[in-house]
């Protein structure tokens, strides 16, 4: 897609462009790709900042949507070049049912892999994620694994379960005949765990801490790793990814890519403290406050209190029995697969991604600072 004859003549598509990850990657796409001549952000609830992006040389097409609804996605999908899905149900609380989360998630992918099949789309770069590998419902570790690490993928809950169903339909609609008969070339990238800014759970994560009286307490051993990556280098690998895919479409397509950079390896609890900390809150403990019966009792407890208040209202604790395994489960990447395959190399280091992502919290409403 390099050929300067091609200049600005690409459309691209964003779904879910609104959301924490998809913003970052519309604003690095204007920034960073040259021959974009119109974004089109898809999304359920479209962001009041889409406006002051219609002002630059790019056509931005904001376009309120739902990818459950095949004829919404098809309408948006005609005409681009470049499809990025990032669109997705996250929910490993219990807010949604799991027949929605399976309703976005795979029936939403099924209608843009159909749409870009009848549209003659040939590039279609999906956003998957590292729970379709694990960590898996025996709680074994995944220390350091890179994309070949053998590891019993096995899922259980909703999200987890829905993304690996659309990652594999990403990856076997590779070279399937796009109209005009070329083949299409897919692509699926899995990030650990994103932080940065516009990062929901670190926000609640903040404000627990202020109203804690600027403390949070350890319930996570300091030795689980948990893997994370800064926002704006899972933006760039997908930007990369769309613009690479033409010109390596044997080597790249159909393949996965774990999302990675240079963030250390710490756990979950650890890892927000590098931001956190700075910001006025300490965690108290350099061991879990309580044992880990405990926490799994509270976990189950919260379920049934989940059920037994759900006529009523949306109990939704932060702590459940998957959440509680997702945390206390290592599980930790180490490749450099996509610098092999298109060159990728985080462009923030981890001084720039923490700094940047300080500073978000810092500007938060009710700083302790
Ligand atoms: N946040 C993470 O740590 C993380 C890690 C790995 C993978 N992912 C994946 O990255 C993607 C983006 O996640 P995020 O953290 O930015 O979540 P998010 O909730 O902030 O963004 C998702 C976006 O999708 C939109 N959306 C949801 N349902 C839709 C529908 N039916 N039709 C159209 N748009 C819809 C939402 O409105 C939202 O703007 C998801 O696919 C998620 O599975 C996220
Ligand atoms: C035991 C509690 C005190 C701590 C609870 C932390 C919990 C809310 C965190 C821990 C791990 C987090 C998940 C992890 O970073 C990776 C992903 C992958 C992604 O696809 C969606 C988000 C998700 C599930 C994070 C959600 C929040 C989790 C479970």
């Amino acid at each position: 897609m390099a050929d300067s004859a091609q200049a600005q003549k690409l459309v691209y598509l964003v779904t879910g462009g609104c959301g924490f990850l998809g913003e970052h990657v519309v604003r690095m796409l204007l920034q960073q790709e040259p021959q974009l001549r119109e974004l089109r952000i898809f999304d359920l609830h479209l962001g009041p900042w889409l406006e002051e992006l219609k002002t630059g040389p790019v056509q931005v097409t904001a376009i309120q949507g739902d990818v459950t609804q095949a004829h919404e996605v098809a309408a948006a999908v005609a005409g681009a070049h470049v499809v990025i899905h990032t669109a997705g149900l996250v929910d490993v609380f219990g807010k949604t049912s799991p027949e929605t989360i399976h309703e976005v998630n795979v029936q939403g992918t099924r209608n843009v892999i159909e749409a870009c099949v009848q549209a003659g789309t040939r590039f279609l770069v999906y956003t998957s994620s590292m729970e379709v590998v694990g960590p898996n419902i025996k709680g074994q570790p995944f220390y350091r694994g890179n994309e070949n690490t053998p590891y019993e993928a096995v899922h259980r809950h909703p999200y987890p379960r829905s993304k690996a169903l659309a990652e594999q339909l990403v990856l076997e609609a590779n070279g399937r005949k796009v109209l005009g008969g070329l083949p299409l070339v897919t692509c699926a990238l899995r990030p650990t765990g994103i932080y940065g800014e516009g990062h929901q759970i670190m926000r609640d994560f903040y404000h627990q801490g202020l109203r804690l009286g600027g403390r949070l307490f350890r319930a996570i051993p300091a030795s689980v790793e948990h893997g994370r990556v800064y926002v704006g280098n899972v933006a760039w690998m997908h930007v990369l990814v769309a613009r690479e895919l033409e010109h390596r479409a044997a080597l790249m397509g159909g393949q996965v890519y774990f999302c990675y950079d240079n963030s250390p390896y710490k756990s979950y609890e650890d890892f927000n403290m590098e931001f956190l900390g700075p910001c006025g809150l300490r965690l108290v403990g350099t061991r879990p406050l309580l044992p880990y019966w405990l926490l799994v009792f509270l976990a189950a407890l919260n379920v049934l209190l989940q059920w037994l208040l759900r006529p009523l209202l949306l109990y939704a604790p932060l702590l459940n029995p998957y959440t509680l395994a997702m945390a206390n489960t290592t599980f930790t990447v180490s490749t450099d697969k996509a610098r092999r395959h298109f060159g990728y190399e985080p462009p923030f280091s981890w001084e720039e991604s923490r700094t940047r992502t300080i500073r978000w919290v810092q500007a938060m409403e009710g700083s302790a600072q």
